[in-house]
């Protein structure tokens, strides 16, 4: 059989960027994905706001729900601060062994926990396995109708703390209505809309920034 779209994406990561330059990682990525083929990174234009959220909230503790093919992960991993970590939890084997190469290839291995599962079963075990008191920053980027029970699921299981930022990716397409509905409705939450667009198109999407506020 053929290769499949990760895979052919490894490819050009390999034969465009430099070993252990997360930068060259990115621009490969974003390069293949914009003039060869799409794929559903959080993309050059809305990872411009991932990383300026990120520097703001600096966390020493980082979860990441939807790994895919590590995209985001190098962009979060690249900015953490020495001795910070970031977990992140992707359901689909496939998608997680090309992870792991690029994400290796950037040279951040080291910063990061890639965990195989879906993210409801993985969630509850996240302080017996990890040691984790709880996160700092959450970048939701998986399933969309899981938004909402993970959210849930983080707060009952005291993984958020007052002043955990949330950054969801998507909210407008494909669409997170029921997240953006619970977020902006809770007054457990301080919420803020970042208006983009779907990753390489000219398709409105944003990402939704909410904190936690105990
Ligand atoms: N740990 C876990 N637990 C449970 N489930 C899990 C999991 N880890 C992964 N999964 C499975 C889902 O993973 C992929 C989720 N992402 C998307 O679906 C996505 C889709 C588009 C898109 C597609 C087509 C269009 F036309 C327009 C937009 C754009 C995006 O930016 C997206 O992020
Ligand atoms: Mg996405």
């Amino acid at each position: 059989t053929g290769s499949s779209r990760p895979q052919r994406m490894l490819k050009a990561v390999q034969k465009n960027a430099t070993k252990g330059d997360p930068k060259s990682v990115i621009s490969a990525i974003d390069y293949y994905c914009r003039h060869k083929e799409w794929a559903m990174n959080v993309g050059d234009e809305k990872g411009l706001i991932l990383d300026s959220v990120l520097t703001e909230v600096n966390p020493s503790t980082a979860l990441e729900l939807g790994t895919y093919c590590g995209y985001s992960t190098v962009r979060i991993a690249r900015l953490l601060s020495p001795g910070s970590k970031l977990i992140t939890i992707e359901f689909n084997p496939a998608f997680a062994a090309v992870a792991r190469q690029i994400i290796a290839y950037a040279g951040l291995q080291d910063k990061v926990t890639l965990v195989e599962g879906p993210s409801g079963d993985l969630i509850p075990k996240m302080k017996e396995r990890f040691g984790i008191k709880s996160f700092d920053f959450v970048f939701l980027d998986h399933w969309k109708d899981r938004y909402v029970p993970d959210t849930k699921l983080l707060e009952d299981c005291g993984l958020l703390r007052k002043g955990t930022v949330l950054l969801a990716d998507n909210v407008i397409c494909p669409g997170a209505p029921e997240y953006l509905k619970y977020v902006r409705n809770s007054p457990r939450y301080e919420s803020q809309y970042y208006k983009s667009n779907l990753e390489y198109t000219k398709v409105e999407d944003g990402l939704e920034k909410s904190v936690f506020l105990g």
